[in-house]
């Protein structure tokens, strides 16, 4: 309990290095410069002391204020009637130099903070694009969307408030020295109030941070919940189920409104008290100096001047400091997440493996030995257990088996989406490592059961998996998958946007052009999961008698529910409760007595007779 209430600060550091390595000189050209701002602003204000001299109403040469005197000194030189003008010109250099180098630094500070963003985004999205599957396995697909779009811009702003901290404290220490050059006395009464001060600001920065963790858990909850409800908005409807989800965005909402303005609330209560604490200790300074130390009038007014400007710098210091605590909450979680996919970096999807190279060929087939596999190591209950198998190559092979028998948890461990807990996968006699499993994908073509297309046209959506195929190519695997008709039909053809805001395809016609994708790789090895499953009977009797001319080219590894379409398989594996029960031709099979094939078989013959 005692560590959770610790402000963990490595994280924030983390950050500050990755930006100090990412913007190199840039970030010091950046620092000087605010520095040099402060500086301008703080010799503009000590020029007003000679200009209240000339219009008589300090003594500049009474050398009670230092430096004034020696700042007033060229002055002499001068006709006394040029001598405001003289001032005023100097003031006037400084505000516009002040002016001029403000927006430099503006533009400078926009292209830095931009440029980590994008950095930040690349970074993210890379690490976890290249993680390994079973990374995805473990985790909501709406918290990396979450992270990337609420907490990434969170660091990013805590980063630059720390760099904000730094200049402020940088310069609140050279209004220090000035102070107490002015007078120590003073001086070290305002700063024994300001740590005072410190005790109070320490609790204030324990709250900033609960507040933070608290929009973190409800900006993840916020942002997973709309993923979810539009995901499943027909569900949603269709079940008349609005009102529920109405209750519980409602609630969420209310929320976050008390969670924002909850840290508003914070924060101005400490400016509040920060304010309130200046206008005591001016007041009591004032009638300390002026009626007990009888110090001069013009040392009252540069006093008052100095403190006036150093206290907003304590205040604006607790401001930083309680919008980084805010943030910490983000940083650390951020960092979590790249350094869990940074640990889950799938072997041989480094910057080179993304490239391009040439594709490995399965010559001889695919091999299985004693493999097992459980998607949770805490669990006794096994996805795979002590399967063994040969898959030859350039022929048909059908996996069946009931539903949660393990049959896509087969094809993830052959294909290298998550390795065995125990055995081994062979391909062409060699073990299936998981930087061979990156090589051997790139000659696979996967159909998912839930087939994907981008929100693009049919034509990048073909292209993505193919950079290089022909407009003729690509009409070529549209009939291979008999959806060349349909596309034709489609308002731009082969251009046609898909997905929300262009065409809706029915669920057949999404499986169809996935599977033109899939042919147009060329792939050796041709994956399909379900992928002809919302196919009416005729259109499935097509797209077999196709794969059928597949099967010297390729090696088809098929998912079916639907027994009648696997007839023509070479060799049909059946799975049950993560284990391999038949093996065997689909004649051989169906005739085994007892035997699950031929009981799936009397299932289907039922339900469609
Ligand atoms: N991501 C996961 N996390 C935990 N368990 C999982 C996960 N995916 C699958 N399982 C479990 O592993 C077992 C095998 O699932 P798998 O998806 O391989 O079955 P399947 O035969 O393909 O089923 P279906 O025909 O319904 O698609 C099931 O008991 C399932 O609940």
């Amino acid at each position: 309990m005692r560590g959770q209430r610790r402000l963990d600060v490595a994280p924030v550091f983390f950050y500050l290095q990755k930006l100090r390595a990412f913007a190199g000189p840039r970030l010091y050209a950046s620092l000087a410069g605010t520095i040099a701002v402060s500086l301008l602003e703080g010799v503009g204000i000590f020029l007003l002391a000679p200009m209240l001299g000339l219009i008589g109403l300090m003594d500049a040469s009474s050398g009670s204020i230092p430096l004034l005197s020696a700042a007033a000194k060229p002055l002499q030189h001068l006709s006394p009637e040029m001598r405001l003008p003289a001032v005023l010109a100097v003031f006037l250099i400084l505000l516009l130099g002040q002016g001029l180098l403000q927006r430099l630094l503006a533009n400078l500070s926009a292209r830095l903070e931009q440029g980590f963003i994008r950095h930040l985004r690349l970074e993210l999205y890379q690490g976890l694009i290249r993680s390994h599957w079973a990374f995805f396995l473990k985790r909501r697909r709406s918290d990396f969307i979450h992270h990337a779009t609420i907490e990434l811009p969170r660091v990013s702003f805590g980063v630059f408030m720390c760099l904000r901290l730094a200049t402020t404290l940088l310069f609140t220490l050279i209004q220090i020295g000035f102070a107490l050059w002015l007078s120590a006395p003073l001086t070290l009464a305002v700063l024994a109030c300001g740590l005072a001060l410190a005790a109070y600001s320490r609790s204030q920065l324990r709250k900033s941070r609960a507040i933070g963790q608290e929009t973190t858990e409800l900006m993840q909850r916020y942002v997973g919940g709309m993923t979810d409800h539009f995901n499943g908005i027909k569900d949603i409807k269709g079940n008349r189920m609005e009102r529920q989800h109405i209750s519980w965005f409602r609630a969420l909402c209310d929320r976050l409104e008390s969670n924002l303005v909850q840290f508003t609330r914070l924060q101005s209560a400490s400016q509040f008290h920060y304010k309130a604490a200046a206008s005591v200790l001016i007041a009591g300074f004032v009638y300390f100096a002026f009626a007990v130390l009888h110090v001069q009038a013009e040392t009252l007014v540069l006093i008052v001047l100095v403190f006036s400007r150093l206290w907003p710098k304590f205040a604006s210091l607790q401001s930083n400091l309680e919008q980084i605590g805010q943030t910490v909450p983000a940083f650390r979680h951020l960092r979590e997440l790249q350094q869990a996919a940074l640990a889950a970096q799938e072997a041989g999807l480094g910057a080179a493996g993304l490239g391009g190279g040439d594709a490995v060929r399965v010559a001889q087939g695919f091999e299985l030995r004693d493999v097992y596999y459980r998607y949770d190591r805490e669990q006794e209950t096994y996805a795979l257990q002590a399967v063994n198998l040969r898959i030859p190559s350039h022929r048909m092979t059908a996996v069946v088996g009931r539903s949660g028998a393990g049959k896509s948890t087969l094809i993830d461990v052959l294909i290298g989406l998550v390795q065995p807990e125990r055995g081994q996968v062979l391909v062409d006699g060699k073990p299936l490592g998981a930087g061979e499993a990156c090589e051997l994908r790139r000659s696979v073509s996967y159909v998912s059961q839930d087939p994907f297309l981008f929100h693009e046209s049919v034509r990048d959506n073909l292209a993505i998996a193919a950079p290089d195929a022909s407009e003729a190519q690509m009409w070529e695997a549209l009939r291979f998958a008999a959806a060349d008709a349909f596309v034709k039909r489609l308002p731009e053809g082969l251009d046609t946007v898909l997905g929300d805001r262009g065409i809706r395809l029915s669920g057949g016609e999404r499986q169809r052009i996935v599977l033109a994708r899939a042919i147009l790789r060329d792939p050796s090895v041709l994956v399909l999961d379900e992928a002809t499953s919302a196919l009416d009977g005729e259109r499935e009797a097509g797209i077999q008698e196709a794969l059928e001319r597949l099967r010297g080219r390729m090696t088809l590894i098929v998912i079916a529910h639907r027994l009648s379409t696997i007839r023509g398989a070479d060799q049909i594996i059946v799975l049950d409760n993560g284990a391999v029960v038949q093996q065997g031709g689909y004649a051989q099979l169906s005739e085994e007595r007892g035997g699950l094939f031929g009981k799936l078989l009397s299932y289907q013959a039922r339900a469609s007779g």
